[in-house]
């Protein structure tokens, strides 16, 4: 599909207003995913404790399902994923795969290897040594729908989100949240992940056309956040103690929630995934990142990809509802963000730890609910 003849190349940058003015009370802000899922092994002390469905793109989607708001017709959260895995890919009938197929090809999954080290992991120390094993194919700009989308994340795990893909992502939606893991991963000959630094790499340019860059505390020195910050707004993630927001002019701490980690993996997407949906339901991004910090939680609580309880998802999203204004006029815009904390943020802090309480006790009342086992300690 030669990208000449598409109809995005001849989008001009200040064409996003029409583009806001076709979504604007339309049936559905849908969003476009972009990246693989894989398969994840995880090992302590030499042995295999867990063989789970992994990549962003999964844990996006489990979280996306979950909270993004959706009209009471639509049977599914209105977005699309765009990931590739081999025939040997394990988890196809799993529920966030199954319900948006990935494309098919003829190299394997992606598939990391997960070392968990023995002592307790410090909030910011890295918690696991991560080895890429198999690369599927990368996700290339014709492998995107030719339509266009609210809002976007770029959300790879092996740099399959090649930077041409990136700059079409950002061609076809209106706002695009990356995963600064997407950017910056490169892999020694043995596969163990490193970092290089987001400067010296070709996505560097395309950031003053991104909306939010987020980083772990791992990612942020590679990413450069003074310099980052200046053209996008930069979020760094910080396991237990929850995240800051940095924009030029201005910054935000943003408090957590309270969880018993068994499993770090997919923290990061499930907070980046929090954070887009508390976008979505209009929300400034500083109250948006406590939503972020709420599913990032929820994410170490479980192994793998998690399950939410119906009722707590039931009381988020009446929460949600009480708390947030009319959604005809989404903050997941480029030209209409807002960054600082609202004045209802620490009452949306409270309700929603005011869920995860209840949540606990319920859990400790009917350990059946569980988690499934705990990888972090011993
Ligand atoms: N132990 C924890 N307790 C409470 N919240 C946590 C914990 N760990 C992570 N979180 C939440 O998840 C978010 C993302 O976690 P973290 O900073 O560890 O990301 P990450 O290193 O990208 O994760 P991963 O690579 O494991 O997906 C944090 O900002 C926080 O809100
Ligand atoms: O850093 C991790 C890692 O690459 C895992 O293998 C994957 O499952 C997660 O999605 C990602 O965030």
């Amino acid at each position: 599909m030669p990208l000449a003849a598409e109809p995005d190349d001849a989008l001009e940058e200040g064409d996003n207003q029409q583009l806001l003015l076709a979504t604007k009370g339309g049936p559905a802000l849908e969003g476009l995913v972009v990246g693989s899922y894989c398969h994840d092994v995880l090992i302590r002390g030499g042995r295999v404790v867990g063989e789970t469905l992994g990549g962003a793109a999964a844990f996006v989607s489990n979280v996306l399902d979950a909270a993004s708001p959706r009209e009471e017709e639509q049977e599914a959260a209105p977005f699309v994923v765009v990931s590739k895995v081999g025939r040997d890919f394990a988890y196809a009938s799993e529920p966030a795969p199954a319900r948006r197929p990935p494309l098919l090809c003829a190299s394997p999954t992606t598939s990391f290897h997960a070392q968990f080290s023995e002592a307790a992991a410090s909030a910011h120390a890295p918690d696991r040594e991560l080895r890429r094993v198999r690369a599927c194919d990368p996700i290339y700009p014709a492998d995107l729908p030719d339509r266009r989308f609210a809002y976007g994340l770029a959300v790879g795990v092996a740099g399959e989100v090649l930077p041409e893909t990136l700059e079409r992502m950002i061609r076809l939606c209106r706002a695009v949240l990356v995963d600064a893991q997407a950017l910056i991963r490169a892999f020694d000959g043995d596969g163990a992940v490193c970092h290089v630094s987001l400067e010296d790499t070709p996505y560097a340019r395309l950031l003053p056309r991104v909306a939010f860059l987020k980083a772990s505390s791992e990612e942020a020195p590679y990413v450069g956040v003074e310099t980052a910050r200046r053209r996008c707004c930069v979020i760094v993630t910080e396991g237990r103690d929850g995240c800051r927001l940095c924009w030029d002019g201005g910054e935000a701490r943003v408090a957590p929630f309270p969880a018993v980690q068994v499993d770090p993996t997919g923290a990061g997407d499930s907070f980046l995934a929090g954070f887009a949906a508390g976008l979505l339901w209009g929300l400034s991004a500083t109250d948006a990142a406590l939503l972020g910090n709420f599913f990032g939680a929820a994410a170490v609580s479980q192994v793998g990809v998690p399950t939410f309880h119906p009722k707590m998802l039931q009381a988020v999203k009446e929460i949600l509802e009480d708390k947030t204004t009319k959604r005809s006029s989404p903050c997941i815009n480029g030209t209409t963000f807002t960054l600082e904390k609202s004045n209802m943020h620490d009452e949306l802090h409270t309700a929603l730890q005011e869920t995860v309480r209840l949540m606990s006790e319920q859990q400790q009342a009917d350990p059946a609910n569980g988690n499934g086992g705990d990888i972090c300690s011993t």
